[in-house]
């Protein structure tokens, strides 16, 4: 855990970058600071690994307070990457991921068999390793990033903007895999952005900060978009709050009709029972099927598919892919009524 105790940070101009922040950052999770420009979240990362430190206050790592740990000891438990990869030109590929393994003093052939194992890790082919940063797209050295700072398996990971600088589709399959990884890796994650629903699309916990560097609201992102602290974070996350806050209702129980079919409709299932469209009684034209697998995806997801289907009904489907009954619009409706229900109560 990464505890801020009325951390302040005032510049040597007077400029106040971070006013009496109070947070505790838990193990094994991802926390985003996010907020406007200016705001304070750099500075509040860089002084968790010492770049920078606190005027007033202290930050404690699993309770110990870092003034008392050197910055080299520190910042071999704290992996950094920040926006456009920072990675050093000259340098390969494989040499740039074992950079801090080779400054622990690994012997070259270890240190490199850990960077090609990472580059998988990442979803890099490791047929790069022998590139150099400007024969790799931006996406490839954010991910060369991220694989440098997980070199020596630090338990916390900062992380400055980190995919900023590479176009959506790039950043939303960085996104993923950062999800992907965390699954696997369970670090205590720090990540900095400007950009609301990369904050709650990542974070288990956001720290809404406002200019002045003043904590306006630290929650989980359902409750962050059920239940905004003031005008000021209500207008940060912007609009289809309710919308949204529905990514976080599972689908789980929402109750089906074994047959396939609908008043005006008939599914059409392949051989091995997969939805194909749907066929109109009138016309006999086949219209898609918009499926949902309720084990994993969200209320979002169902409503999503029952919009896209032309009877307004979604199918849901197991893991394969397979016919598992219609949602009914009772269902939905009765599931949407509670999901309502439990944003107004908060
Ligand atoms: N070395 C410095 N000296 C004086 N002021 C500084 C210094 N570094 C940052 N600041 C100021 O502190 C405030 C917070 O800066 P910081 O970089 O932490 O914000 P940020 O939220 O990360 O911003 P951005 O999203 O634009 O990167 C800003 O007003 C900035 O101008």
């Amino acid at each position: 855990m990464i505890t801020f105790e009325g951390v302040t940070k005032r510049y040597a101009d007077g400029t106040v970058a971070v006013d009496d922040l109070s947070i505790e950052v838990p193990t094994g999770s991802i926390t985003v600071f996010v907020g406007p420009s200016g705001c304070g979240k750099t500075t509040s990362l860089r002084m968790i690994n010492r770049m920078i430190d606190p005027t007033e206050g202290r930050i404690l790592l699993d309770d110990q307070d870092i003034r008392k740990i050197d910055p080299p000891t520190l910042r071999r438990g704290i992996g950094y990457v920040i926006q456009q990869a920072g990675l050093f030109p000259h340098r390969k590929i494989v040499d740039n991921i074992a950079t801090v393994p080779y400054l622990l003093g690994w012997d070259k052939k270890k240190a490199r068999a850990r960077a090609t194992e990472l580059m998988e890790r990442v979803g890099l082919d490791p047929k790069l390793a022998g590139r150099y940063p400007f024969q790799l797209s931006g996406g490839q050295q954010q991910r060369v990033g991220v694989a440098r700072a997980l070199a020596a398996d630090p338990p916390v990971l900062l992380m400055d903007e980190p995919f900023s600088a590479v176009d959506p589709v790039v950043r939303t399959s960085l996104q993923e895999e950062l999800l992907r990884l965390q699954a696997e890796l369970h670090k205590t994650i720090v990540f900095v952005t400007h950009d609301i629903d990369e904050a709650i699309k990542l974070g288990d916990t956001v720290a809404v900060l406002r200019v002045g560097g003043k904590l306006a609201q630290f929650a989980a992102p359902p409750a962050l978009l059920s239940d905004p602290a003031d005008e000021f974070v209500e207008g940060f996350l912007g609009k289809d709050r309710g919308i949204r806050r529905l990514s976080f209702v599972p689908a789980t129980g929402l109750e089906t009709g074994d047959k396939p079919e609908f008043p005006g409709w008939t599914l059409v299932l392949d051989d091995d029972r997969r939805p194909l469209g749907w066929r109109a009684d009138g016309d006999g034209g086949l219209y898609p099927a918009g499926t949902v697998d309720l084990a994993k995806d969200s209320l979002r997801a169902a409503l999503d598919a029952s919009l896209i289907a032309p009877c307004g009904c979604a199918v849901a489907v197991d893991g394969d892919g397979v016919f598992a009954g219609v949602v009914t619009r009772e269902a939905l409706d009765g599931a949407l009524a509670r999901a309502s229900g439990v944003a107004a109560r908060g």
